[in-house]
């Protein structure tokens, strides 16, 4: 189907706008007005902008305000309307969007309603324009798809047809199926927003918190369906009013709207993702050296190294880690995931935007390809032949079984970004975002993970107190937490992150815990059906940290609950230096 995207949706000048949008791919743009208004250029030159990129311009909008006023302000109007199709003649555009009066001025009275329309229609067909009229989902009379519908059908023009926009409907709970009602001719534009849930006045929903098709919990796909099957054939069209949105990079926005509507078109298909990761292969930590001290003192030891890369495999247990010595300065740099099928998720990837990334690879070695993810975290798809690269020789015995999960700080604009990249390049599902409180700011943070939580993933966004960094974590499972901390807490008591007495006051006084976890820096959390997570937290070195956890009766959470105590210990004031703790004495 034909892509197109509203201006309003990117930040940007007109023209920065319109070049993004060609170079994401899209066919189309809906002209906001504005973008127009703000613009030195005049509409014949924005008309030949766009068609040199190759560009259609779909949709002229808004037109506000219009039918059903008293009669001197419908004279206003229809020579206020006039004015637009001038415009539109010059911009070379041929539909106009009519959203649904909110003026307190507006009468409530539908066959009024229907009469100016028709009138509205009328006069735009004189330009050839047509008129699409669209229920806001706070227009002051219709706020309903079905009610702006049945005043279309009342009026009975050619060139008078609805706009459906999947934001005014799901959010007010509308039954998308009374789409299949209307004729599909007579659907002239389809606009596509998804959106958290939030209880908000549903105004400043539409206006700030818009997301794409898949980054927010409404079935847009579903709708979809609906307008297809009513026999709709205009463009896909994105429009998303967004406050992040607006101030993110370009290019990057118009590039990830074109892979939400790509991803949704796959569900349309029925086109269920094809490659979910089954399990993490390994975690990539760029050191310079501290990194080691702190995995010898957690029980990892290195195994094997890389024929021709200065990368280091160490381990323990079951879990292996990567240790790369180009890097400046401790952090996360990749992460490999065990794939069924590592070419066909390549594929499906570059499907979705993201390119595999260039690598150099000797004649012997194991064929590794990875993406980027928003963050720039590299993302390997594994089989097993990347471990024969590393010849390891003996196994590490411990009580480490693998990677539980990877945590990753994005820059804040990116937060959306990298929900929808990691939904759909990996398949990974929502399990739910939330605030967390910081000293000095709030966390948002969002965890994802394959249906049966081989592979999890939490996605936070970088914007703590100043003074710190952003940083990243690795978090390790065992089956026998109390026995690693126990030998920790004797052995390398410099490597735990103290936990304040009164947290465990309060842990005692709401669960009956062992004791010995206070001694141990040990956290707990329980979720309402029992199940258990106990976990513990390294000092960071670098921007890392690691995460020893231990679930118990198909606990599916993090730890929510302790993650305000985990940044309030790790918070470092600004000016005190170095963000990082480090081993001491090192
Ligand atoms: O928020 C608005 O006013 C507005 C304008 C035009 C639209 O298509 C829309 O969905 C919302
Ligand atoms: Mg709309």
């Amino acid at each position: 189907m034909r892509k197109s995207i509203a201006t309003v949706s990117v930040s940007g000048t007109l023209t920065e706008k319109l070049e993004a949008i060609a170079a994401a791919g899209f066919d189309g743009v809906e002209i906001f007005e504005n973008d127009l208004l703000v613009c030195p250029l005049p509409p014949e030159e924005i008309r030949a902008r766009a068609a040199d990129l190759g560009l259609t311009i779909d949709l002229y909008q808004p037109f506000r305000d219009f039918e059903a006023m008293p009669a001197e302000l419908l004279e206003r109007n229809l020579r206020r309307a006039e004015r637009k199709f001038e415009v539109m003649e010059r911009l070379g555009a041929d539909l106009l969007l009519v959203c649904s009066n909110v003026s307190p001025y507006a009468i409530g009275d539908d066959d009024l309603a229907a009469e100016h329309l028709r009138l509205l229609a009328e006069r735009a067909a004189a330009h050839g324009v047509r008129i699409a009229y669209e229920a806001l989902a706070w227009g002051r009379h219709v706020n309903e798809y079905l009610h702006a519908w049945r005043i279309v059908r009342q009026a009975d023009h050619p060139a008078l047809g609805v706009c459906l926009d999947s934001f005014h409907i799901l959010s007010r709970g509308s039954d998308p199926i009374g789409i299949e009602a209307v004729p599909g001719e007579k659907i002239f534009f389809l606009q596509l927003a998804d959106a958290p849930r939030l209880a908000m006045d549903v105004l400043q929903w539409s206006r700030h918190y818009r997301c794409f098709p898949g980054q927010g919990s409404f079935d847009v796909a579903g709708l979809v369906r609906h307008v297809l099957d009513a026999g709709y054939d205009g463009p896909l069209s994105l429009e998303v009013f967004n406050d992040h949105f607006r101030q993110a990079d370009t290019a990057r926005t118009a590039r990830d709207g074109m892979r939400s509507l790509i991803a949704l078109e796959d569900t349309l298909r029925g086109f269920a993702h094809p490659v979910v990761p089954t399990g993490f292969a390994f975690a990539e930590l760029a050191d310079a050296g501290p990194l080691r001290d702190l995995l010898s003192g957690l029980g990892f030891a290195p195994t094997g190294s890389h024929p021709t890369k200065p990368v280091e495999l160490w381990e323990q247990g079951g879990a292996r880690l990567l240790l790369n010595a180009t890097g400046a300065e401790p952090a996360l740099i990749a992460i490999g995931l065990d794939s069924p099928d590592p070419a066909g998720a390549v594929k499906r990837a570059e499907t979705l935007l993201s390119p595999v990334l260039p690598r150099e690879r000797a004649p012997q070695e194991a064929r590794l390809d990875a993406v980027a993810a928003p963050d720039g975290t590299e993302i390997f798809f594994c089989d097993t032949a990347w471990l024969s690269d590393f010849s390891p020789e003996r196994r590490v015995p411990g009580e480490i079984t693998g990677v539980d999960h990877v945590a990753l700080t994005q820059p804040w604009h990116q937060f959306d970004e990298a929900a929808l990249f990691y939904r759909s390049v990996l398949g990974l599902r929502s399990q739910g975002s939330l605030e967390v409180p910081d000293p000095y700011g709030m966390l948002r943070s969002k965890a994802m993970a394959a249906p049966g939580g081989e592979v999890r993933m939490v996605i936070n966004i970088a914007e703590v107190g100043a003074g710190d960094l952003p940083r990243q974590h690795v978090a390790l499972a065992c089956d026998d937490l109390l026995t690693v901390a126990r030998r920790l807490r004797r052995d390398h008591p410099e490597l735990l992150l103290p936990i304040p007495g009164n947290y465990y006051d309060d842990l005692e006084a709401r669960h009956d815990v062992d004791p010995e976890l206070r001694e141990l820096g040990v956290l707990y959390d329980r979720d309402e059906s029992g199940g258990e997570f106990w976990h513990l937290y390294t000092v960071t070195v670098g921007r890392v940290f690691v995460e020893l956890v231990q679930r118990k009766g198909g606990y599916d959470g993090y730890g929510a609950a302790n993650a305000p105590i985990r940044l309030a210990v790790q918070h470092v004031p600004p000016g005190a230096g170095q963000a990082t703790a480090s081993p001491a004495g090192r």
